[in-house]
């Protein structure tokens, strides 16, 4: 709803209430029209100051409307009302004006915020674009690039920027209101022809066409097969071409296709699913709302390697004091050398000055002794990281969590090397940690329900999406890879190339192939794992047995590449080649194309045309099938768990929702059925057989993703 009241005799002051957000609901909408109506009728009232209650302005349009026949005052006109009205209207902004919010400030005559306001257009995000004048006020305040940056990213601004930008008129640290009703009265009477931004020209631009050639090419790549960027950029255009009213038409227009398109509803699906995962609840009962996390002031991190340092600038990042140990003289000097620049462009990509950091370095791990939470980031060796699990034990004081950042390895077994089991979790982040998004909090039977409250809470201070997942073999992202990269190596096999493969999936929206990721991350890693896993042995990748492994069909293609030195973009050759070793431009390499073709031979495959359905089929149901044993295993709470894991840590884009969104999407019957398809064809890869839990989900009648939970809960009870 909407609250009125008139202040300093003239003034009709309109709060918006609807928590925690004041999103614009149908309600709040009719809230603002009669009570604005009320302040115009009133003539004692001289002015106007619309403001939010709890400290946040507005944060859109109510985004849990749009799934419904919506109903109540439309946006648009009411916003050109308050625009229209001759007596003077200020927005008063603290805390959130986003969306539908800003395009409701931009509608008022003014707008002062306070200096902790984070403004933006973020429809984008949702799949869809600043639909209530927004794409049409915005370019005509502050001109056609700014305008373009705001709406096509979604990123929100500070006040201070906002003020910069000419968003804003002025920016305050007093009581926002307060500022609001002093400024309006301090307007009122002045002509407000020249404050309504609709009539504005937009502001001229030498050669147009050329300026948005040249952004829809840029937001074409970037978007990755998303539409939404794409209808940002050709809303813009039209406010630049086309004279208002006409502008808003195709505003309108534009809108109406992405509102009801797939990437919208995969997007907000996106948006809730990340608010969803935060409330996390674990097998043991314990839940975010009754686990308290400990306050960690004070944290360490061991090992200053790629990963150590990444984790050592996003604590840091946060305020906190920490402890950086490293045991070779080499490694430790790199780092401190390394650091201060990696804090200097952390804090310029969040938009924040730099300040000064807390960073202790040692090589003695003894120096850890006082912190509250300590991350474990040393080689990928479980004889290693169990010394370094006992040594913490004894050095900490007590009290002190334990966390590991290990890609994969049992988080319980280095629980049991300590005297406190119970202060173990996993804390597994993905590279580079100071960037990436996402954070895996593994809990094993004795993590203490504290324990994974304060890895949460902490993943969540860090700025991470912290999803809390159970202790398996790579947990949730690393144990769905397995079987989506295996088919890749497959496909190679029967006669796609690394090219088509990558194509196939880039097309799909991954940033990056699978072939091309691998190049990056190592081909060494995964070889690595595999040996100790018995899988690839020395010698053993060629002959006729090569192709068999446990049982199970096995390809080796990765394992000779290694045998090669191949290791990717660190050796200047993988599945593709670099200009030198550590280059980044990945080129075709027609030693790899000869090499793929001898194998064939060798092993008496006939290279078969293989069109990209069957390479995202193949890939994609591998992992989403992974995905359904993970849920069926109770491992992953939910599949917006696992969905929100790989759109923030695996590049799957989020047009698409994630892999068990899509597998929603897709239908649960096509893909039980495609599944089948290929496990007949190769009933020697068990990843491809349709798991239980898909079926019965077939067998429910394909329930909507957010009902999947009761399925799975049944399959629990009977286990
Ligand atoms: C044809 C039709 C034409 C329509 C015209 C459209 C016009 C317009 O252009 C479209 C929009 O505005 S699109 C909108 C553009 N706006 C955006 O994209 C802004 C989206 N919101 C945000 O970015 C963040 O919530 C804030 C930064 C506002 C606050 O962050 P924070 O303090 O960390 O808080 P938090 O944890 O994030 O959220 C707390 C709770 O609020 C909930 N909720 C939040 N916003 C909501 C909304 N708009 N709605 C509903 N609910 C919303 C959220 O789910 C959560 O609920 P829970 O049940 O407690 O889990
Ligand atoms: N690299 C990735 O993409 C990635 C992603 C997620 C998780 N991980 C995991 O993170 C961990 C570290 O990986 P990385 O890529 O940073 O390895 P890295 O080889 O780059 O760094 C490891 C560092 O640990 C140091 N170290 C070894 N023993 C030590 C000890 N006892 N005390 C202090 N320092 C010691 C080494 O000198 C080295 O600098 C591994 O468990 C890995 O599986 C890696």
């Amino acid at each position: 709803m909407a609250q009125y009241s008139l202040v300093a005799g003239s003034v009709g002051l309109i709060t918006l209430q609807n928590p925690p957000v004041n999103a614009l609901s149908a309600v709040v909408r009719k809230g603002i029209v009669s009570t604005f109506e009320r302040a115009l009728r009133d003539p004692k009232v001289k002015s106007v100051v619309i403001c939010g209650q709890n400290g946040v302005f507005c944060g859109g349009a109510d985004i849990k409307e749009f799934g419904t026949n919506m109903s109540g005052p439309p946006l648009v006109p009411m916003i050109h009302a308050i625009e229209a009205a001759d007596k003077p209207v200020v927005a008063a902004i603290e805390g959130s004006a986003l969306g539908g919010g800003l395009e409701l400030a931009l509608g008022c005559h003014y707008r002062i915020a306070h200096s902790n306001a984070r403004l933006g257009l973020p429809e984008v995000s949702l799949g869809l674009l600043p639909a209530a004048g927004g794409t049409q006020r915005l370019p005509r305040l502050i001109g056609i690039p700014a305008a373009l940056d705001l709406i096509t990213t979604g990123r929100h601004v500070t006040a201070a920027e906002a003020l910069q930008l000419g968003i804003v008129d002025q920016v305050t640290d007093h009581k926002i209101v307060d500022e609001a009703v002093k400024f309006v009265l301090s307007v009122a009477g002045k002509p407000l022809d020249a404050r309504r931004i609709s009539t504005y020209p937009c502001p001229p631009l030498s050669d147009l066409d050329t300026v948005f050639e040249m952004v829809m090419q840029k937001v074409r790549q970037r978007a990755h097969g998303a539409i939404a960027p794409i209808a940002c950029v050709q809303a813009v255009q039209a406010a630049a071409t086309l004279p208002y009213a006409q502008g808003m038409e195709r505003e309108k227009e534009l809108m109406a296709t992405l509102f009801t398109s797939g990437q919208a509803r995969s997007m907000q699906y996106c948006f809730f699913a990340q608010r969803a995962v935060s409330k996390w609840s674990i097998p043991s009962g314990a839940r975010w709302d009754t686990s308290m996390p400990r306050p960690v002031h004070k944290a360490a991190v061991i090992g200053l390697g790629t990963m150590g340092r990444g984790i050592t600038v996003a604590l840091a990042q946060t305020g906190l004091s920490v402890v950086a140990v490293e045991t070779q003289e080499k490694q430790l000097m790199e780092a401190k050398q390394a650091m201060p620049g990696m804090l200097e462009r952390g804090a310029r990509r969040r938009g924040v000055s730099l300040t000064l950091h807390k960073i202790t370095y040692s090589r003695d791990i003894r120096a850890v002794a006082d912190v509250d939470l300590v991350i474990e980031a040393v080689f990928e060796d479980m004889a290693l990281k169990k010394k370094v699990f006992q040594q913490l034990s004894d050095i900490c004081k007590p009290g002190t969590f334990l966390c590991t950042n290990t890609s994969g390895l049992d988080v319980d077994h280095l629980a049991s090397q300590t005297c406190n089991p119970e202060l173990v979790v996993g804390m597994h982040f993905f590279a580079p940690a100071h960037v990436m998004k996402l954070l895996e909090v593994v809990y094993g039977p004795r993590s203490s329900p504290q324990a994974v409250a304060t890895a949460m809470q902490l993943g969540k201070k860090m700025g991470k999406v912290s999803v809390a997942v159970g202790n398996c073999r790579g947990f949730v992202g690393n144990r769905m890879l397995k079987p989506y990269v295996e088919q890749a190596f497959f496909l190679l096999e029967e006669g796609a190339t690394p090219e088509q493969v990558d194509g196939a999936l880039e097309e799909f929206g991954f940033s990056m192939g699978v072939f091309k990721v691998s190049d990056l991350s190592g081909l060494d890693v995964g070889w690595r794992v595999r040996m100790a896993d018995g899988f690839a042995e020395p010698g053993a990748s060629s002959g006729p047995s090569a192709r068999v492994r446990q049982g199970r069909r096995y390809s080796p293609l990765g394992d000779l590449l290694c045998e090669q030195g191949r290791f990717g973009q660190k050796t200047g050759q993988g599945w593709y080649q670099y200009d030198k070793p550590g280059g980044r431009v990945a080129r075709s390499d027609p030693w790899l194309h000869s090499f793929l073709a001898e194998y064939r031979t060798r092993h008496g495959l006939v290279a078969r045309r293989i069109d990209n359905q069957e390479v995202l089929e193949r890939c994609l149901y591998a992992l989403i099938n992974e995905g359904f044993r993970i849920l069926e295993d109770g491992i992953a709470a939910g599949p917006e768990d696992i969905d929100l894991i790989y759109v923030f840590g695996y590049g799957w884009p989020r047009h698409r929702g994630g892999p068990m969104f899509y597998a929603g999407m897709v239908g649960l019957t096509k893909v039980l059925q495609r599944l089948e398809h290929y496990h007949q064809a190769h009933p020697d890869v068990p990843f491809m057989q349709p798991c239980s839990l898909l079926r019965r989900l077939v067998a429910s009648g394909s329930p909507p993703v957010h009902r999947w939970r009761e399925v799975i809960k049944k399959v629990h009870s009977q286990l």
